[in-house]
């Protein structure tokens, strides 16, 4: 398995690019299956979610070629060609769910356009539970009859779906997808109310609409959807990934460094934005992307919330931030109840931080040192990447398949920016 050496204190600087977005490129690769016509996505990153993913599509019957674009120095992305003439399999198997819970996603899409699905439940992970309730419960709104057998969910609506009113409970970017895809080709108008925000649904939804369907009020807690008979090709680029933007702005800040992250959009992670500058981080939009400064940081308190508050994707980076701060901060997680599983590993590098429930108290130091680390899960892993580029002396962190998950090629990103690290295979 491999593994990342980092010897940490050098200062980050120059210029990093940014990959389209992972949680954008999953649902936007599942709504391939909605057409029998070509969608092309541009700017797809290169990461082993999307291999994942690309393999369950196949396997329902998907045509995918892949295309590598150069698009910068030394940078390159793909797009992806995928046509459906036909769904060929409508089960989901365990064996390919299981490796990502992103997969859930094939369900709406399945059972709109064949009316049936049957998909295996992800399972828990490390970050939580997670329940696929919500999306469940929508798609039993929209008229599908919904039974679990042996692990999976069987879905059926043999007339088609029909439009209905949804009223999430509470925020969930995964069954707003779902639900979105399902309802563009239910008969009649679906109400999503409480719908999910984020930049990744608006994408979605873009997508969706050059694609034919008719969608209304995405990036409000309203969308309105009519439903289609068919939806047809569309070429789609992928937006720029928030959360790597974020993470890496965190790397700069947490090594004092100064970086310009291009094609970075600052307006998609405005209140990142805000709690960095309140930490005495600075933040400007370049006309490439954005420039991320850090002379001295400060204690900041933060709580995680559904897109527009922080997001819980960078709540790991940004602990590993101000674990190298002056001050104390109050890191506060809402959306997953065990998302804290960075916290033993950065105190074993010398962070000092106490959990008390769904928060945890970070005291600042500059005095990190290097450790070997485990990591739990993406954003787990990247925040100990974060700190050991600030720490002294060696770190080797464990288990970089999940980081491998959500960030491509972290260790060149990071080395041409002046990072000591390195990539030991086996
Ligand atoms: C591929 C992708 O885009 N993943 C993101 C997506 O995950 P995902 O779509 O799985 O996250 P959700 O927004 O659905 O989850 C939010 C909360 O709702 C709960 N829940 C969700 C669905 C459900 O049916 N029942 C239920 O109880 C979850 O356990 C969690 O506590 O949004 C999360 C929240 O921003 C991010 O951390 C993930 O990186
Ligand atoms: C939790 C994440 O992804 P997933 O929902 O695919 O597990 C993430 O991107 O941080």
């Amino acid at each position: 398995m491999d593994r990342i050496r980092i010897t940490g204190g050098n200062r980050l600087s120059g210029s990093l690019p940014i990959a389209g977005a992972k949680n954008a490129a999953l649902p936007l690769m599942a709504a391939a299956l909605l057409t029998d016509e070509t969608l092309e996505l541009q700017n797809l990153p290169l990461l082993a979610d999307i291999d994942t993913l690309a393999n369950l599509l196949v396997q329902h019957g998907v045509t995918l070629t892949m295309k590598s674009v150069g698009v910068g120095e030394g940078h390159r992305s793909r797009s992806f060609v995928m046509s459906t003439p036909e769904i060929t399999s409508t089960v989901a198997p365990y064996d390919l769910v299981r490796k990502m819970r992103a997969s859930v996603l094939v369900l709406g899409p399945i059972l709109a356009r064949c009316g049936e699905a049957k998909v295996s439940l992800p399972g828990g992970c490390a970050i939580g539970t997670r329940p696929v309730d919500l999306h469940l419960k929508g798609m039993q709104a929209l008229g599908a009859e919904i039974e679990l057998d042996g692990g999976y969910v069987v879905a059926r609506a043999p007339k088609g779906l029909i439009g209905d009113e949804v009223v999430f409970p509470f925020v969930s970017v995964g069954a707003t997808e779902n639900l979105l895809m399902a309802a563009a080709l239910a008969k009649g108008e679906t109400r999503l109310v409480n719908a999910a925000r984020e930049p990744e649904v608006v994408d979605l939804a873009h997508c969706l609409m050059a694609m034919g369907a008719k969608i209304e009020g995405a990036g409000t807690d309203v969308i309105k959807i009519q439903g289609v008979d068919r939806l047809h090709g569309a070429v789609h680029p992928v937006i720029a990934d928030r959360i790597e933007t974020g993470t890496y702005a965190m790397a700069a800040a947490a090594t004092r460094g100064d970086v310009e992250l291009i094609g970075a959009r600052p307006e998609m992670i405005k209140s990142v934005v805000e709690h960095l500058t309140l930490a005495g981080v600075t933040v400007e939009k370049t006309d490439a992307g954005m420039r991320v400064k850090a002379d001295e940081i400060r204690g900041v308190d933060v709580m995680t919330e559904p897109f527009p508050g922080f997001p819980t994707d960078l709540q790991a980076q940004m602990m590993a931030m101000l674990a190298t701060a002056d001050g104390a901060s109050m890191i506060t997680e809402t959306i997953f109840e065990n998302r804290f599983m960075h916290v033993p590993e950065l105190t074993r590098m010398g962070a000092n931080i106490n959990l008390h429930g769904r928060s945890a108290m970070v005291r600042g130091s500059r005095d990190l040192k290097g450790a070997e680390v485990m990591a739990t899960d993406l954003r787990a892993s990247v925040s100990l990447v974060i700190a050991a580029l600030a720490a002294k002396g060696e770190t080797v962190v464990n288990r970089v398949y999940h980081l491998d998950r959500g960030y491509e090629r972290v260790e060149d990103k990071l080395a041409a920016c002046g990072a000591d690290i390195e990539r030991i295979s086996g």
